[in-house]
């Protein structure tokens, strides 16, 4: 199976954002990366992480993506906003057990980073590494992840 991939970020992750999506379109367990923006040069170069997270959050939960990757100064707003989305699960994580754990304990489906936090070669690390990890629904974890489904069909 591939991925298909939104990455996004604001005006203060976009030097992260570009390194990134560069990565996953070399990285053959990709078939897509959808790139949400800001754009270098653009017009949305100024468009909030709210707008972002969100539009990213609507992809996955619509199915036009499987997972994403989004950037902003702390990678807090991202995944405050992507969170906002039913069914989307988003987590800031700079290390690599939380990046390991946000996926197989959590099945989160969003990864985010702090560029003003975080080394541009560790997020890098974090991102592949996070791709070889799969959320198990036959595991322990996934009774627990349910709870959280179940509050949000409330
Ligand atoms: O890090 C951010 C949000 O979590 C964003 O890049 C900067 O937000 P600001 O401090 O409100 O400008």
């Amino acid at each position: 199976m591939t991925y298909r991939i939104v990455v996004g970020c604001d005006d203060a992750g976009l030097d992260y954002k570009e390194r990134i999506a560069e990565d996953l379109r070399a990285d053959p367990r990709v078939g897509e990366v959808i790139d949400l923006g800001v754009h270098r040069g653009a017009e949305d170069v100024h468009r909030p992480y709210p707008e972002i997270g969100l539009a990213a959050g609507e992809a996955i939960r619509d199915g036009r993506a499987d997972r994403a990757v989004l950037i902003c100064g702390t990678g807090i707003g991202m995944a405050l906003s992507a969170n906002k989305v039913a069914g989307v699960r988003a987590t800031t994580a700079h290390d690599s057990y939380s990046v390991e754990r946000s996926v197989l304990s959590n099945n989160c489906q969003v990864v985010t980073f702090g560029q003003r936090v975080v080394g541009l070669e560790l997020a890098r690390r974090l991102v592949a590494e996070w791709l070889g990890f799969e959320f198990d629904h036959q595991s322990a974890s996934a009774a627990k992840v349910e709870l959280i489904a179940e509050y949000e069909r409330c």
